[in-house]
């Protein structure tokens, strides 16, 4: 089960609440999430006791984000066994929570491996769940640290490609500490460049349907008081048209073997558009968004959604006249059917560069990611 922890919204709350945590007061061991679908109107903990709750979290987006959603699974696993729960079967239903985003899978499967491990050299149940919460909390840490890495990888190939400084950036979706376990990945570039001075402005796609640039991007820029613009994704075209952006940087859900893409919807036209108006096109994502064994975006898993999400509005999640917290908008007739793919598929050929942990691959062949995939081993290793 899921229970509020905490509200905050009064001014109240820490300089920086987390994504994501681990906590174990008297009743036992929780996850807490910063709750993702009430922000940026309020700031409310989620509570998970069990995987279910977990994975209905991650079908309502309350935590999202590829990276993210590794570091959640694997903490998932390791609360079902810190709780006595069938490890296995909380393994699978939270690796099948979302399909698009493979962070989530490798993250439940290193939880699982380490706890197997133990029981496999007869370690006890409760010495098999330290090891899954001890990998969850490395992942955690790596992914931190990879964040980090990301963000000067990416603002050095900005300055490279950009020389003058005063970069114009869009982004879009959200791609900052909410979907990560440090500050992000194409939004830690920017904000690295926000630090050094050298971020003009923050183009901020509101990203339509369930508005993760509106609601969270934003959000998340103001905290740090950049200079951003919020606008609507079919927006975006007029600003590559007056020669606004400099450079386009988005994240990544899952990149296969040959270098495509899969990226929340709208990341698709924004490539074509880059090319079209000559802009670089920036994917930044940590190793573990790699995939090489998916051999073509043909072969990625988009996630489908629910209709109602483009047929209503999201509702603010405080009491409206006449609206129920939580429910939609209705903005087409009753009835109306609706094409709502949560991910689009960008070909190799239209990403200027994949900024990763390990480096920048550009241009991005096949050959390149495998030996960033290789020498990533060795390190991890
Ligand atoms: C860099 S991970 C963030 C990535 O995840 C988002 O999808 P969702 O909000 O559905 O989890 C979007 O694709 C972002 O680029």
């Amino acid at each position: 089960m899921a229970d509020q922890y905490a509200r905050y919204g009064d001014g109240t709350r820490p300089a920086e609440i987390p994504a994501i945590r681990w906590d174990e007061p008297p009743e036992g061991p929780v996850l807490v999430l910063l709750d993702q679908t009430r922000l940026p109107a309020e700031e409310i903990e989620l509570v998970c006791t069990d995987a279910p709750a977990l994975v209905e979290a991650i079908r309502n987006l309350a935590v999202r984000g590829a990276p993210l959603l590794g570091i959640a699974g694997a903490y998932g696993v390791a609360l079902a066994a810190a709780r006595g729960f069938d490890v296995e079967e909380a393994a699978t239903s939270l690796e099948g929570a979302r399909p698009t985003a493979v962070n989530l899978a490798v993250g439940v499967g290193r939880a699982r491996a380490a706890h197997r491990a133990v029981l496999a050299r007869g370690g006890s149940e409760e010495q098999a769940a330290e090891a899954a919460l001890a990998e969850a909390r490395a992942l955690h840490r790596e992914d931190a640290e990879a964040s980090t890495r990301m963000a000067a990888h990416g603002l050095a190939l900005l300055d490279e490609l950009l020389p003058g400084g005063g970069h114009r950036v869009l982004t879009h979706c959200n791609t900052g500490a909410l979907v990560s376990g440090g500050e992000g990945t194409a939004f830690a570039v920017a904000l690295a460049a926000h630090r050094k001075g050298r971020l003009r402005r923050l183009w901020v796609d509101e990203t339509r349907p369930l508005l993760q640039g509106a609601r969270l991007t934003a959000y998340e820029a103001a905290r740090n008081e950049m200079a951003y613009t919020l606008l609507t994704d079919n927006a975006a075209g007029s600003l590559f048209a007056a020669g606004e952006v400099d450079a386009v940087l988005v994240g990544a859900d899952r990149i296969a073997a040959d270098g495509s893409v899969a990226n929340k919807v709208g990341t698709y036209p924004l490539a074509v558009l880059a090319r079209y108006h000559h802009v670089p096109f920036i994917v930044v994502a940590p190793v573990t968004t790699l995939d090489p064994g998916t051999p073509d975006g043909a072969s990625i898993e988009v996630e489908q959604r629910a209709g109602h999400e483009v047929t209503e509005i999201v509702a603010p999640q405080v009491p409206m006249a006449g609206v129920e917290v939580g429910g939609g908008i209705p903005v087409a007739p009753l009835g109306t059917q609706a094409y709502n793919p949560a991910f689009d598929v960008t070909p190799p050929e239209l990403v200027t560069a994949i900024v990763t942990e390990e480096g920048v691959v550009s241009p991005v062949t096949a050959e390149a990611l495998a030996e960033l995939c290789d020498r990533s081993r060795q390190v991890t290793i």
